[in-house]
């Protein structure tokens, strides 16, 4: 397996969020385990993703923690990230593949084994698969898959499967035994208390 982290941190930008805070938080805690995929809301302008892009890759690089851009692949390459994550809405995985090169770490969003199979042969180096569970941090979603659907796309594909939607340290058990590398959270490290603590839990929780 290759040595993509386990725990994807995905930032929360939404008003009243904090992300480098948690980022603070979870790098001692998670070091090389981590990669944070920087993703910002709609709204949000070029400039102010590249300035938030910059400041995580500074951050992560001391721990060896793995710092990627959602969507925006060209934030990526300015900040000198190590991939980025595309989906349905975003360039094509084959087309995100020439943009990054071939050593970039290049996530795909798939929820069924067709659509994995398609990715991973354009060029996606691990899956984003979900949503696995109920969430609200992001509207529009089709119906949650649960860990048989995680089974489904894991069993097809030798990349590494992230689970994510509505991910939490409770499910994660049930995520792995169904193939599951890793998992994708928002909501909960930025929602969390101490997120330091909730990262230490989902830690554990994904290498035990
Ligand atoms: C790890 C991971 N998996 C899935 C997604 C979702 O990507 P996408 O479908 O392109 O939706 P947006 O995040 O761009 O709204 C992801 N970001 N990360
Ligand atoms: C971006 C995205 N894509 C599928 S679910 C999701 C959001 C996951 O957020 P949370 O971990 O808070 O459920
Ligand atoms: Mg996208």
């Amino acid at each position: 397996m290759p040595s993509l982290g386990r725990l994807h941190l995905i930032t929360d930008t939404r008003p009243g969020c904090d992300p480098l805070a948690v980022l603070r938080a979870a790098l001692p805690v998670a070091r090389a385990e981590l990669v944070v995929q920087v993703r910002v809301t709609d709204g949000t302008t070029d400039r102010q993703a590249y300035d938030l892009a910059r400041r995580v890759r500074a951050l992560c690089a001391p721990y060896g923690a793995t710092c990627l851009v959602n969507d925006r692949l060209h934030v990526a390459l300015a900040v000198h990230a190590d991939g980025g994550h595309v989906g349905a809405d975003d360039l094509p995985v084959a087309a995100a593949r020439r943009v990054l090169g071939v050593d970039a770490v290049l996530g795909a969003t798939a929820r069924e084994p067709g659509a994995a199979g398609r990715a991973v042969a354009a060029g996606a180096s691990y899956l984003g698969v979900g949503p696995c569970h109920r969430t609200t941090t992001k509207a529009g979603l089709p119906d949650p898959i649960g860990p048989a659907g995680i089974r489904a796309v894991a069993e097809a594909v030798a990349v590494p499967v992230i689970a994510i939607g509505g991910v939490t340290v409770a499910t994660v058990p049930a995520l792995r035994a169904a193939g599951a590398y890793g998992v994708a959270v928002v909501g909960a490290l930025s929602t969390a208390a101490d997120p330091g603590r909730a990262t230490a839990e989902l830690i554990a929780a994904l290498t035990c």
